[in-house]
C-alpha cells in the first residue's frame, strides 16, 4: 500500500536542486495579518471584508473560534480588484459579520500563538463561558502575561494554576479595562492581544511592558497599524508616549475592506532557494511598506550574498552562488531564525544568530531542534544563551525531524536543495501557515528540478 504523505511519520524526500532556480512564486496571505484582521472585524460595529485571507490551520482555527462565539464569517470567491500591487482577478474573500459575543463555546487553539493569546481578551467580552484547549504543545507555551493582565483588568478566568492552557474565561459581556503592567519578554503577542481588544474595554487599556527585552517589535507595530486602520486611537512609544507603554482609547471599530499582504516570512524559503542555488525568484505583490518582519529578509539575505530589487512586479531576488555567514540580532524577527539557520549551515563562513532565546517556547524549542537536526546531517551548530552559533560543514543526507513545527519543515527543505537525500518528517505540518508548501516548492523547481 502506498505511504500516506500526510501521516505525521511520513518522510518527504526534499527535492535536490539540479541547477539554479528561476521562478515566480505567489505566496499566500500573511498569517499575522489575517488573524489580526479577523479579530478586529469581529469586534467592529459593522460588517467588513478580508480579501486574499490566508487559509491555513492557524487562520481556520481563528475563524472557527470566532464563529463559535457567535461571529458570522462567510467565505466567498470575489472578482474585485485586490488593491495589493494592483493585481486584479478572482480571489477568496471572507465577509465578517460581528454579533453579540456569547458562550458557552469551546475554542481549539491548535498550536497557534495568535489564537491562544489574542482570543482570551475577546472572550472576556462574551456573555458566557469560553473554554480554551489545544495541542499538547499549547499547554507549554507562555500565556501568563495575558491571563494575569486580564484578571487585573477585571476578568474571571479558571486555569490549573500554571498560567497556561487549558483554561475557561467566564465572560461577563464586558470588561472594565484600564492600566496594567506585564512582562512580555517571552512573547510580544501578550501586548498585541491586550491592545487588539482594548477599544472594546470600558476604559480602554494601557499596557506597560516591565520585563527585560521585548521580542518581535514589528508585530506590535502591525497590531497598532491595524488598530488605527479600523479607527482606534492608539498612543505608542513611537508617537511620543513613554517607552514600553501602549494606550488604546475605548471606542467603536469600523468594518473595513482589507486585502491581506503575502506572508513575507513564508516567502523566506523561496528567497533562500535563489540564494542557495544561485538562481532568481520573483515574489509578486511584495508590499512597498509593511510591518511584517519578513521584509527584513531583503537586508539579511543581501548581507548573506544575494541581491534584490523591489519593482512594480514584486520582489526580485537573486543569489550569486555563494552564501556568506552573518552575525545578526534576530530579536525583532525571531520567526525568520529557522530559515536563516538553514542558509547559514550552507555558507562559506560561520554565523552567529542572537537575541532569540524566546524561540525555546515557540512551536517547539527551535534552538534545540535546529542544533540537533543540522548536526545530525553532519553540521556543527551550538546553542548559545540567546541563539545559535553555526559553523558550516559538508552535510550529508538523512532524516530531518520537524517536531510539528512548520518552520523546521521549510528549513529542512532549504538544506535539501543543496544536500542529496534529505528526508523531511511530516512535511504536512507546514499546513499551520502554508498548506500549499510542497506543491509550491516542487512548482518552483520545475520539471527539470530547477
Ligand atoms: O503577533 C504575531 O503575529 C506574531 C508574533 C511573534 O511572536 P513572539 O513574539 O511570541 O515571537 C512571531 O514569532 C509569531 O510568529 C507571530
Ligand atoms: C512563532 C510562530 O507562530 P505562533 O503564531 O504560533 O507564535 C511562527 O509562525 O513562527
Amino acid at each position: 500500500m502506498a505511504a500516506n504523505p500526510t501521516a505525521p511519520t511520513a518522510l518527504w524526500p526534499a527535492p535536490h536542486a539540479r541547477g539554479a532556480v528561476d521562478a515566480t512564486v505567489h505566496v499566500p496571505g500573511s498569517k499575522s495579518v489575517t488573524n489580526r484582521a479577523l479579530v478586529l472585524a469581529a469586534l467592529a460595529s459593522e460588517p467588513g471584508w478580508l480579501r486574499r485571507p490566508l487559509r491555513s490551520r492557524d487562520t481556520l482555527l481563528m475563524a472557527g473560534a470566532l464563529r463559535a462565539m457567535g461571529v458570522g464569517i462567510e467565505e466567498t470567491v470575489s472578482s474585485s480588484s485586490s488593491g495589493a500591487g494592483g493585481t486584479e482577478g478572482c480571489g477568496e474573500a471572507w465577509r465578517v459579520i460581528p454579533a453579540g459575543l456569547r458562550g458557552p463555546a469551546t475554542v481549539d487553539v491548535g498550536n497557534a500563538g495568535t489564537v491562544m493569546r489574542f482570543l482570551p481578551p475577546v472572550a472576556t467580552l462574551a456573555a458566557g463561558d469560553i473554554r480554551f484547549d489545544g495541542d499538547p504543545r499549547s499547554y507549554e507555551r507562555p500565556l501568563h502575561g495575558v491571563i494575569d493582565a486580564l484578571r487585573l483588568l477585571g476578568a474571571r478566568i479558571d486555569d490549573d494554576g500554571r498560567g497556561a492552557l487549558p483554561l475557561t474565561v467566564h465572560g461577563g459581556g464586558a470588561l472594565e479595562g484600564g492600566p496594567v503592567s506585564i512582562d512580555a519578554s517571552s512573547s510580544s503577542q501578550f501586548v498585541s492581544a491586550l491592545l487588539l481588544s482594548g477599544p472594546r474595554f470600558n476604559q480602554g487599556v494601557e499596557v506597560r511592558h516591565v520585563g527585560a527585552s521585548l521580542p518581535s517589535l514589528p508585530h506590535i507595530r502591525m497590531t497598532v497599524d491595524m488598530l488605527r486602520a479600523v479607527g482606534a486611537q492608539v498612543d505608542t512609544p513611537e508617537s511620543g508616549g513613554e517607552p514600553n507603554v501602549w494606550r488604546v482609547t475605548p471606542g467603536a471599530l469600523l468594518g473595513r475592506d482589507l486585502t491581506v499582504e503575502p506572508d513575507l516570512s513564508n516567502a523566506q524559503p523561496f528567497l533562500a532557494a535563489a540564494l542557495v542555488t544561485g538562481g532568481r525568484v520573483l515574489i509578486p505583490d511584495w508590499p512597498s511598506r509593511t510591518t511584517q518582519p519578513g521584509d527584513r529578509l531583503r537586508e539579511i539575505f543581501t548581507e548573506m550574498g544575494g541581491s534584490c530589487e523591489l519593482t512594480d512586479h514584486g520582489l526580485e531576488f537573486s543569489g550569486a552562488g555563494r552564501i556568506h555567514g552573518i552575525d545578526v540580532d534576530l530579536g525583532d524577527v525571531g520567526e525568520l531564525t529557522p530559515g536563516i539557520a538553514a542558509v547559514a549551515a550552507l555558507a562559506d563562513s560561520p554565523s552567529t544568530l542572537r537575541g532569540v532565546s524566546h524561540l525555546r517556547l515557540h512551536e517547539t524549542d527551535r534552538l534545540a531542534a535546529l542544533t540537533k537536526e543540522i548536526n545530525e546531517l553532519g553540521g556543527d551548530v551550538t546553542e548559545t544563551a540567546d541563539g545559535l552559533h553555526i559553523r558550516p560543514r559538508a552535510l550529508h543526507g538523512g532524516v530531518f525531524h520537524t517536531y510539528e513545527d512548520h518552520r523546521m519543515a521549510t528549513a529542512g527543505a532549504i538544506i535539501g536543495l543543496a544536500v542529496e537525500d534529505v528526508r523531511i518528517e511530516n512535511v504536512a505540518t507546514t499546513a499551520k501557515t502554508l498548506p500549499d508548501f510542497p506543491d509550491l516548492w516542487t512548482g518552483m523547481l520545475g520539471s527539470d528540478g530547477a
